[in-house]
């Protein structure tokens, strides 16, 4: 250093004598010294030269510099130096860098979910386009992947947004580690995902694919020492074999995707053009429902109970029955799955309580005496915040009593959450509603959680009723859930009897009401209407 200046103290804090004589270097950062070198090459080669360089103060601190340097040269122009003109360019630099960092930060938004971090629907999109683009050039096959947790809607019913949000981040951990870093995985939004993987020559390495998620699913899922078990339904569509557009690979996926549902769940399956027709009818059907419930197409049916003892009537099953304009009189087993799929469950059951509560009380001003009204009452219609709130406006609106009430709720949809169902079922029983366990005995409930229950009574299911008095599995399954419902106190219910052998052996056992073809079918209001007035 040969000269330094007024400006260059205040710039760097050494003053002239600390520098004249020194190494430029001490200037620099240790990571700069290489561009520094590279500018003062550039500046002898060209005469002059302009860049931005990071440099170190007296006090250690970095600053970002503009640098103008220009050869200096003696009068027989030979070059004796370099003269540098450095200008303070920190807080502009600063400010450039917060800009470029939370444009990367939007952008990242824009293109990634929220909540797991992965890629959304549109950067799926457009990789899905880009792939498409690159395969046809290439001769190459992939798969599209639709991913959708199993009755994940229940989770986040019974368990609430926090605990449904920490199974989804944990699910997509675990998805991310099936698959290879060029593929793409997407949360599409709520519990869907959708995965692109390359270069599936066949469908059997989709298969393959398909069954390493389903084993990292395998392993419970542990939240705020709540143990679950998630499970997926996978959908696949395959380049070029079923479709070669982006529309319809993620059209079959998600329709393959819905066919493993209704297999069970917990499978995958490839997408078939049969799989389409199901899919239309499927769609139709949803729209349709929403158009009964909403223009009273649903009718109520009633199904005697019956003390076999003395044949008398102790109550009613309401069941929901669809008058379809073009279809006739349709089972609910046929659009009761798709209702608890589409929410819309909620206001069908609604509407069977408005429609059972009013003609319990018509029956009971004409002096007939209908006894019990039982209800179906679905999970995510209880975890409904304003269900309570609808439950005391019907009773006020119809005039029903809440004594005459019992709710029947089946053994699987209470076990989802025991500890909510608790609270919720207990809230019921503190206004006098009786609770009954449907279906019992083809679900897992543990008998510390039955104790727990405020349950009134257990409803024997009618696959263990079928094969009575023959098949003595049956036999001992029924003779366990009657000896169960004993020693708890619990009344107890046989549904489904048809046979005449099938009463006398639950009468024998200890089971003395009785629901079943064998002494009525579920029966239309003014049929019901009849019956009573026998
Ligand atoms: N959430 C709601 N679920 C409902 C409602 N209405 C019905 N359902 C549920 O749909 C399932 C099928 O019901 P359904 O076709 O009405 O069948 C009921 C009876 O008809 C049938 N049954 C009665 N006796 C016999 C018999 O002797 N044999 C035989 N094969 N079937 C018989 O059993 C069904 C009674 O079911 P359950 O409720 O378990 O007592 C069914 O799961 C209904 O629960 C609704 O409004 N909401």
């Amino acid at each position: 250093m040969i000269h330094w200046n007024h400006g260059a103290t205040e710039l760097l804090g050494y003053d002239a004598s600390e520098m004249i004589g020194r190494n430029i270097d001490i200037l620099y950062p240790e990571d700069e010294l290489k561009k520094a070198r590279w500018i003062k090459m550039q500046t002898l080669l060209y005469g002059s030269y302009r860049d931005q360089i990071r440099k170190q103060t007296k006090e250690g601190k970095v600053i970002y510099t503009d640098v103008s340097a220009s050869v200096l040269r003696d009068e027989k122009n030979r070059i004796v130096g370099i003269t540098r003109y450095s200008q303070d360019i920190t807080q502009k630099k600063e400010i450039e860098e917060a800009l470029l960092e939370q444009t990367k930060k939007l952008n990242f938004q824009a293109y990634h979910d929220p909540l797991t971090q992965l890629p959304n629907r549109t950067l799926f999109n457009d990789r899905l386009q880009q792939t498409i683009v690159y395969a046809q050039r290439h001769q190459e096959s992939f798969g599209v992947f639709f991913i959708d947790l199993d009755n994940f809607k229940q989770i986040n019913d019974t368990l609430g947004h926090y605990m449904g949000d920490e199974v989804l981040k944990i699910v997509a951990k675990r998805l991310i580690k099936c698959v290879r870093e060029e593929d793409t995985l997407s949360r599409l939004g709520g519990d869907e995902f959708t995965l692109l993987v390359h270069e599936l020559a066949t469908p059997e390495s989709a298969a393959k694919v398909a069954e390493k998620i389903m084993d990292a699913m395998k392993e419970p899922i542990v939240i705020d020492h709540q143990t679950l078990h998630v499970t997926v339904s996978i959908g696949i569509s395959l380049y070029p074999r079923d479709a070669i557009n982006m529309h319809d690979l993620l059209k079959y996926a998600d329709i393959a995707m819905y066919k493993a549902k209704e297999e069970g769940r917990n499978n995958y399956q490839f997408y078939s053009s049969k799989m389409m027709n199901i899919a239309l009818k499927k769609a139709t059907m949803e729209k349709e429902l929403r158009r009964a419930i909403e223009e009273n197409e649903l009718l109520v049916y009633y199904q005697p109970q019956i003390d076999a003892r003395n044949r008398s009537l102790v109550g009613v099953e309401a069941l929901v029955r669809w008058d379809h304009p073009e279809k006739g009189l349709v089972p609910p087993d046929a659009f009761i799955p798709l209702a608890e799929e589409t929410g819309l469950i909620k206001d069908l059951d609604h509407y069977v309580m408005c429609q059972a509560m009013s003609d319990m009380v018509e029956w009971q001003q004409m002096g007939l005496a209908p006894g019990i009204l039982s209800l179906n009452l679905s999970i995510s219609q209880l975890m409904k915040n304003d269900f309570f709130f609808k439950l005391q406006k019907t009773l006020l609106e119809t005039g029903f009593k809440v004594k005459w009430l019992t709710f029947e709720i089946t053994e699987n949809q209470v076990m989802l959450n025991p500890k909510r169902s608790i609270k919720k079922l207990t809230m019921l029983n503190q206004m006098g509603v009786k609770i009954s366990i449907d279906d019992f005995g083809t679900g897992y409930s543990s008998l510390a959680y039955l104790k727990r229950f405020p349950v009134d009574k257990l409803k024997i299911d009618k696959s263990f009723i079928h094969d009575l008095p023959y098949n003595a599995e049956d036999c001992a399954i029924t003779n366990a859930v009657i000896a169960l419902a004993e020693s708890l106190q619990l009344e107890i219910i046989a549904e489904g009897v048809e046979q005449r052998d099938q009463v006398r052996y639950l009468l024998e056992q200890g089971c003395y009401i009785i629901q079943g073809y064998h002494y009525s079918r579920p029966l239309p209001k003014k049929e019901m209407t009849e019956y009573l007035q026998r």
